[in-house]
């Protein structure tokens, strides 16, 4: 039977969400959650740890399971659903593609900074030759104008991908924003329009919905908003809301409720919700996945968490300067010590 869907949902807990619980998964909990998933209707679940493919590492912080395992595991109870992967070019390889691959995933999505498409051919090409649907993830997209944007779209289309993504890594998008740039998009290219938020500013679901009302159908969510900072859309709220919209996800809204509530709500350390870390994410402009980052190097260096962050976000950090989070907390301890004379 085929379901009928105007847009499609790719859940990102088992992934973004790595970010939130400091990449501890076990593989009964992937096991759970995406079987729950695939039964609700969910046609895209993915699975990696936070920072994608070989994430794992002392930068990033180290799985708890290694992810290749938990690939596996969410292959082997995902009879409709498909498992996607993430890969920074940088960080994972096309080796690491071929081991997902061969393990049963069937998405890749190429994550990379807004103004960096370039660095995805070789590895959208080798997702496409191991039959792969393939994504272009362009990271930061706020901190593009519009034009840079479409320029780096359509590189993403010309390196094959099937769709491309507006990634709002900090939650930073305000719901103009999101209209325009959807909007140019879909003049723009002719591959599919994806959107992924983040909920730092509480603005998640409305810019998601203005995202749809501009074309966009390949959509992201995460169960309980779990996800890096405050999370993402919240996928089984979504799901509610698009079917009053009379939106067909081909996702059961009672299904959705009862795994966000029985299975994932229990995996959260503390429930998802806007910190003054995670709303300093979003009103400053930094990547979602340093929230956790900033919060110890905040207690190990005795400073406020929200001051590293507004100095990462003046300095325009991106992902992969995870560093840089320990370098600023020192340098705003330091400068407490000794305040400069005036
Ligand atoms: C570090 C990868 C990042 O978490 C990808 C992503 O979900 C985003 O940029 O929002
Ligand atoms: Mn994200």
């Amino acid at each position: 039977m085929t379901i009928e869907r105007d847009l499609f949902i790719t859940e990102v807990a088992l992934r973004d969400g790595s970010h939130a619980i400091s990449h501890q998964f076990t593989v009964d909990q992937v096991l759970q959650v995406t079987k729950a998933l695939n039964d609700a209707g969910v046609p895209y679940i993915e699975v990696s740890h936070g920072d994608g493919l070989s994430g794992s590492s002392l930068q990033y912080g180290f799985s708890k399971t290694n992810e290749m395992e938990l690939i596996e595991a969410a292959v082997s109870v995902a009879d409709q659903a498909k498992i996607a992967v993430l890969l920074l070019p940088g960080i994972g390889t096309v080796k690491d593609l071929k081991e997902a691959a061969s393990l049963g995933a069937k998405m890749a999505r190429i994550a990379t900074h807004v103004t960096e498409a370039d660095v995805a051919p070789q590895h959208i090409q080798a997702a496409k030759e191991l039959g792969m649907e393939t994504v272009g993830f362009l990271m930061m997209s706020h901190m593009a104008e519009v034009d840079k944007l479409v320029e780096q779209a359509k590189l993403m289309e010309s390196y094959g991908a099937d769709s491309v993504y507006v990634v709002d890594s900090a939650g930073a998008l305000l719901p103009d924003g999101v209209r325009q740039r959807i909007r140019a998009l879909k003049q723009s290219v002719g591959i599919n329009i994806g959107f992924h938020a983040h909920n730092n500013l509480s603005l998640a679901m409305a810019n998601t919905l203005v995202a749809i009302e501009e074309g966009a159908t390949r959509i992201d969510g995460s169960v309980r908003c779990l996800g890096a900072g405050a999370g993402n859309t919240q996928t089984e709220v979504l799901v509610a809301v698009l079917d009053r919209m009379g939106v067909k996800t081909g996702i059961d809204v009672y299904k959705m409720m009862d795994l966000a509530e029985e299975i994932v709500a229990p995996i959260l350390q503390t429930p998802q919700e806007i910190t003054r870390e995670s709303l300093t994410l979003g009103y400053a402009g930094v990547y979602s996945s340093f929230a956790l980052h900033a919060k110890r190097a905040a207690a190990r260096f005795g400073v406020d968490s929200r001051d590293i962050l507004t100095e990462l976000g003046k300095r325009k950090v991106v992902g992969g300067q995870e560093d840089m989070i320990w370098d600023v907390a020192e340098e705003i301890a330091a400068s407490a010590k000794s305040p400069a004379k005036v």
